[in-house]
């Protein structure tokens, strides 16, 4: 059982996950660390650890300007192992790499596999591989202990959410809306999203279930998560860094918004 897994395991009924979204590298190189440190101390379970991309074609602008800023930073994909092996000094929580297939074919995907296990990543999240392809990682990931969070959608078929369920361990993503990352009004969100969690409830039973995109707040992510095992949050994380670095005190103000997603205050 790697860390992912054990999480849920010893999760409560009552408690909902967090698993929070940062792009390694972002706003700049040497806060990453602190930064997952700092959000594991405030309340979350999970992190997804963005490898940052020139093409990423999932992301809305927030998520994407910051990974051009990561990219700017000198960002490589050996600078995340070894700032996922720093977390490892100090921490069990567990880490998803989440970016495109293209970098990690161009890293290689043996080597890509071998150095995230051996820097202490416990499984991989890449929307861009379709289910029928992700033969192209599956073995060298069980290999290397990854597990493989497959995403699925309010337009992804029945037959299919059974599919991403039986090619995924850890988790299922469930993406609340159609359409890329970003903060959107919590309000219409919610609307379409129980339908969704309902059917996803009824198609996925090996994994939990993690829903996301749009959450800004504690309310919209008990509201949207409310069927849910936990909740993702990622550009509302990123808008609150661009609002206050490089100003002083911007970590303690991201730490307490941290605090309040998963708390309510
Ligand atoms: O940003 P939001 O709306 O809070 O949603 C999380 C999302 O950004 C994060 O999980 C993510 C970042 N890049 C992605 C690409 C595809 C799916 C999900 C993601």
């Amino acid at each position: 059982m790697n860390r992912i897994q054990n999480v849920f395991k010893n999760r409560k009924d009552d408690q909902k996950l967090m698993s929070l979204f940062i792009t390694a590298g972002y706003p700049d190189l040497d806060s990453t660390v602190d930064l997952i440190l700092g959000f594991e101390e405030n309340g979350a379970d999970i992190i997804e650890l963005g490898m940052p991309f020139s093409d990423p074609l999932a992301d809305g602008p927030t998520i994407q300007q910051s990974s051009d800023v990561a990219i700017q930073n000198g960002n490589t994909m050996n600078k995340i192992f070894e700032m996922v092996k720093e977390v490892r000094k100090h921490s069990e929580i567990p880490i998803v790499l989440m970016g495109y297939m293209n970098p990690v074919l161009r890293y290689g995907v043996d080597k890509f596999t071998q150095n995230a296990e051996e820097a202490g990543v416990d499984g991989l999240i890449i929307p861009d591989i379709p289910l029928e392809e992700d033969g192209i990682i599956k073995e060298q990931a069980e290999k290397n202990n990854l597990n493989i969070v497959h995403l699925v959608a309010p337009n992804t078929s029945d037959v299919r959410m059974k599919q991403a369920d039986e090619n995924s361990q850890g988790f299922v993503y469930c993406v609340s809306v159609t359409g890329v990352t970003g903060a959107r009004d919590g309000e219409e969100v919610s609307k379409s999203v129980s339908r969704f969690i309902e059917r996803v409830r009824s198609n996925i039973t090996l994994n939990p279930v993690m829903v996301g995109f749009g959450i800004k707040s504690h309310a919209d992510a008990l509201d949207i998560a409310s069927n849910a095992d936990g909740f993702i949050v990622g550009s509302a994380l990123i808008d609150t860094i661009k609002k206050h670095y490089p100003n002083e005190g911007w970590q303690s103000e991201l730490f307490s918004f941290v605090h309040s997603l998963k708390f309510g205050n």
